[in-house]
This record gives structure tokens, C-alpha cells and sequence, in this order.
């Protein structure tokens, strides 16, 4: 599909998508993008004519059903396609074509200029090496800092997305963090460069409600304070809706609408973006327990009961008391 055709709407669309042109001050703008990967007919490509745009400073949503190709889109700015698939159209960062970039040069600005952060911290993070070297290897691979520096960067950085005791913990493994702080790392590791521009492909799905919410008002407050601009991939339409300023609503590898968050969800006007507003509004919607529910849910409470009287005479039976256990405090 190309650009002009995508639907875009509210007053603010124009100032967030419409610098979709060469030589405007957008951060980053992603021009007619096709992506075709190997094995696959040349007249299916995967994303099939992706156009965006994003200002520093914003946040700009992709949502979109599963497949629809958002991390396809993120993986193709970081310049991390898989291997023999063939880009075309353009992804201007400050101006500068990535796509034509060699690899090398492409290499430098991954974690410095540009950097993501993954669903799966275990992604960013390898095992066998110790929190504060992962940290501190960007600082000096690109900033060219020396081991000590780095060291004390690093552990200013973790203790900034509210790793506790940081400088104790520089020397323990990624294992021996909670899922939550290992995400709270890998974004450590992200931001040690303060890129221009953060990609987030659904950063908080594997967490719960209280650490993603955490992890989401870190982000919001790191792209104001750093001018970034952040690529924000979530399933989430309440999470895109609280957090981007834009967004782009992908379908089959396409852009099906893009523009002001708060417009385009307030007037949708591409029948997939309703579609998808409709059934986010469906789940919120009370539910109403049948009769059979009703009993079901009282034989799970009646089943409940019994178990925990079961547990209570167990316990008063035990003679012995078992071993301490080591509660840590910690999340
Ligand atoms: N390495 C790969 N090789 C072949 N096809 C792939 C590969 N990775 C993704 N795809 C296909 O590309 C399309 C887009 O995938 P993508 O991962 O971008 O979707 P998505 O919108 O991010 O989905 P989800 O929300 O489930 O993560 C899908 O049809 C997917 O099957």
C-alpha cells in the first residue's frame, strides 16, 4: 500500500505522521518498506509497503493481530532481517538510509544510536557473563570508556531502572535475577548508549500488572528526559492508548492506519482498527456468570475449603519442624 493511501486522522496526525517526506526533522521515517523472505512466492512479501513516522521525543504504537508483522518492522530498522531476506523501500534515521548502510556501519549504530529491547530478556542477555560486564560492554565498545568507568556507568545505570544494591549485584548472572529485573537489565543495557531511538517489541507481556506498569513509566520517563524517540510493539491497546503519542495499526503485513493515538482509537477509520477497538471493549465488558458457571464456581470453593481443612490437620500432625526458608524480599 502506498503512504497516501493510508488512512490518517485527527488534527495532531499531520504533525505526527505527516513529515513522511525527505528532508523534514522526523527521527525516524520508514518509507513504502517491503520485506520478502526466502522460500517464500515474491508476490507475498512480508510487510508489503510499511510507512511511519516518529519525531523525538514520541512514542509511536504498532498493534496489530499475531503475524500481522510489527517485529518484522522493528527487526527490519535494527537492520536484523533473517538471513536472505531481501528489504526494499527506505528507512531514514535523522536522514540517513539504513538500508543501504554496510553491515559494519550498521554494527556501530545497533546499541548506540538505535537499540530494542526484547519481549524475552533472556534474548539480550547471555548466561555466562556477569550483569555488570554485559552493562558496561557497550559503554566501551562505543563510547570508548575504560573498564573502570564503564564499570561505575554501569552500575549507575542499573541502579537507575531500580535495580536494588546495584553495585553488589555487578558480579552475579543473569540467572540469578528475578524475570522483571532481568527485563529492568536488558534495558539498562539498551539505554547505556542513550540512543536516539529505543525500539520496545511488548517489553512488560510476561510480567505482571505492577512491574508493567513500572517498566512503562521508566520508558515513558527516559524518552522525555532523553528526547528518544520510542517504537512502543504491544498487543495491548489500553498500554498503547496510556503510552504513545501515535499509532500505526499493522494487518497483513500493511499499515491499515496510522496518526494520533487518541484520534485514531476515539475515530477509527479503517474497519480492522474498529474491529480490533471492538473486541479490546467485548473483554472489558462485565461478565455475567451463567447458572452453570455459578455451580461450577461453588464446587471450586466447596472444593477449596476442603483442601485447606486437609492442609490444617496435616500440619497439626507434623512433629518435626521443617527448615528455615530464606524469604528474600525481593520481587
Ligand atoms: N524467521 C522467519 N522466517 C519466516 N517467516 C517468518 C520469520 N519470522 C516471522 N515470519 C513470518 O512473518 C510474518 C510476520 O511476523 P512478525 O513476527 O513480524 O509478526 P508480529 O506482528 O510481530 O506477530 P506477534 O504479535 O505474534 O509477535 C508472520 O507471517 C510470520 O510467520
Amino acid at each position: 500500500m502506498n503512504a497516501t493511501t493510508i488512512p490518517s486522522n485527527g488534527s495532531n496526525a499531520s504533525n505526527a505522521t505527516g513529515a513522511n517526506v525527505p528532508g523534514t526533522d522526523a527521527l525516524l521515517c520508514v518509507e513504502d518498506l517491503q520485506v520478502r523472505l526466502p522460500g517464500l512466492p515474491p508476490d507475498q512479501p512480508i510487510l508489503d509497503g510499511v510507512s511511519l513516522t516518529l519525531q523525538a521525543g514520541r512514542t509511536l504504537g504498532i498493534v496489530g493481530e499475531s503475524g500481522s508483522g510489527k517485529s518484522m518492522t522493528a527487526l527490519a530498522i535494527m537492520g536484523l532481517l533473517p538471513e536472505g531476506a531481501r528489504a526494499g523501500g527506505r528507512i531514514l534515521l535523522q536522514g540517513r538510509e539504513l538500508l543501504a548502510l554496510p553491515e559494519r556501519e550498521m554494527q556501530t549504530l545497533r546499541g548506540n544510536r538505535v537499540a530494542m529491547v526484547f519481549q524475552e530478556p533472556m534474548t539480550a542477555l547471555n548466561p555466562v557473563h556477569t550483569i555488570g560486564n554485559q552493562v558496561a560492554e557497550p559503554l566501551r565498545l562505543h563510547q570508548g570508556l575504560g573498564r573502570r568507568a564503564a564499570m561505575a556507568e554501569a552500575c549507575h545505570l542499573l541502579e537507575r531502572v531500580g535495580i536494588a544494591n546495584a553495585a553488589q549485584r555487578l558480579s552475579a548472572y543473569p540467572h540469578q535475577f528475578s524475570g522483571g529485573q532481568r527485563q529492568r537489565i536488558t534495558i539498562a543495557m539498551a539505554l547505556a548508549c542513550k540512543p536516539d531511538l529505543l525500539i520496545a517489541d511488548e517489553p512488560t507481556t510476561a510480567l505482571d500488572v505492577i512491574l508493567q506498569q513500572q517498566i512503562l513509566d521508566l520508558l515513558d520517563g527516559l524518552v522525555e528526559e532523553h528526547r528518544m524517540g520510542m517504537i512502543l510493539i504491544s498487543h495491548d491497546l489500553a498500554v498503547v492508548s496510556e503510552y504513545s503519542d501515535d499509532v500505526a495499526v499493522m494487518l497483513r503485513g500493511s499499515v491499515v492506519e496510522r496518526g494520533a493515538t487518541q484520534a485514531v482509537f476515539a475515530r477509527p477509520q479503517h474497519a480492522y482498527t474498529r474491529q480490533l477497538l471492538a473486541a479490546r471493549l467485548h473483554m472489558l465488558e462485565p461478565h455475567v456468570p451463567s447458572a452453570e458457571e455459578q455451580a461450577q464456581e461453588r464446587d471450586a470453593a466447596a472444593g477449596a475449603a476442603a483442601a485447606a481443612v486437609w492442609e490444617a490437620e496435616q500440619g497439626a500432625r507434623a512433629v518435626e519442624p521443617g527448615p528455615d526458608v530464606d524469604v528474600e524480599g525481593q520481587p
